[in-house]
């Protein structure tokens, strides 16, 4: 196949949850081929939607907290969960140890500054399902220096499943916290799974690319199927990448992430935007537009 003039520029997350979906662009014998026609960037969810809004990149990994009107869902893949996600952490300082009112005394939330969805997940279930209105303060991730400036930590990604791996440090420091998932607060009160982030494209780009949608699809999901069947090694390849213990890392991949954008995945977006909307959280999205 000859190079082609426009590669099709890709955001890419730089977490370990989509490590299975970059199977093939990272992996003999497809990434030389795909690296014909893909140019791959990695960096923080909210910021592969800010590439891919301004232009600077033709695909991306996005936050569906970020998805407009202009840009097109590719079918097939996500990163969701069916309950317990492990790596969307909203860690709660406990006041005099009262664990049932901790969720609805903070006042104050010191928010990782990489997420989107976590962030109008975390304003849907005080705002619109506690009835309260902590305040958000934008943070880097570093759990202890946010619990220092405010009543609770939203932490997502790597950085919240090496905070899980210190909570007794982090404990010490700060006093006894109350951990909630934040996906399994969502799956429980709504029936619906999870969904943090999918595939966006910004259609006019394909066509510079010469790539077709059914391609692209295809391209995306067939790397997925290879990464999880390709467990073993990503749990090989990240074990000396990130401070978890192996199997820990294995039971995300497996049981925490769920990889595939079912009907059910799309009617919790939709609801997700629906309630996101009602709360002033996020602009409307009537109706999520697919490739
Ligand atoms: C499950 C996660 O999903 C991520 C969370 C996102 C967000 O909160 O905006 C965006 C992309 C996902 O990769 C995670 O990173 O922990």
């Amino acid at each position: 196949m000859p190079k082609s003039s426009h590669p099709v520029r890709v955001a890419a997350i730089n977490f370990l949850n989509p490590a299975p979906l970059m199977w093939d662009f990272e992996h003999p014998p497809l990434a030389a081929k795909l690296a014909e026609r893909y140019t791959l960037h990695y960096t923080r969810p909210a910021l592969c939607a800010d590439e891919l809004l301004a232009a600077r990149a033709d695909l991306g990994l996005i936050p569906i907290a970020s998805l407009t009107p202009d840009l097109a869902i590719v079918p097939g893949c996500t990163i969701a969960s069916l309950d317990r996600v492990r790596s969307i952490q909203l860690i709660v300082k406990l006041k005099d140890g009262k664990q049932p009112h901790a969720l609805k005394a903070v006042r104050t939330i010191a928010a990782d500054t990489a997420s989107r969805s976590s962030l109008a997940y975390t304003e849907i279930l005080f705002r619109k399902f506690l009835g309260t209105q902590p305040a958000f303060i934008q943070h880097p991730a570093d759990p202890i220096a946010m619990l220092e400036q405010a009543d609770a930590a939203l932490l997502i990604g790597d950085p919240a499943l090496l905070a899980l791996e210190a909570r007794d440090q982090i404990e010490q420091a700060i006093g006894p916290c109350q951990w909630i998932d934040l996906a399994h607060e969502w799956t429980t009160r709504t029936g619906l799974p999870w969904v943090a982030a999918v595939w966006a494209v910004r259609p006019e780009a394909l066509s510079l690319g010469h790539i077709s949608p059914a391609e692209i699809t295809d391209e995306l999901t067939t790397s997925r199927d290879h990464g999880l069947a390709h467990i073993e090694d990503l749990v090989r390849q990240w074990t000396p990448r990130i401070a978890i213990p192996a199997e820990t890392i294995r039971h995300y991949l497996t049981e925490n992430i769920h990889y595939t954008l079912t009907s059910d995945c799309i009617e919790a977006m939709k609801l997700f935007r629906r309630y996101a909307a009602e709360i002033d959280a996020l602009p409307p999205l009537p109706e999520p537009r697919f490739l």
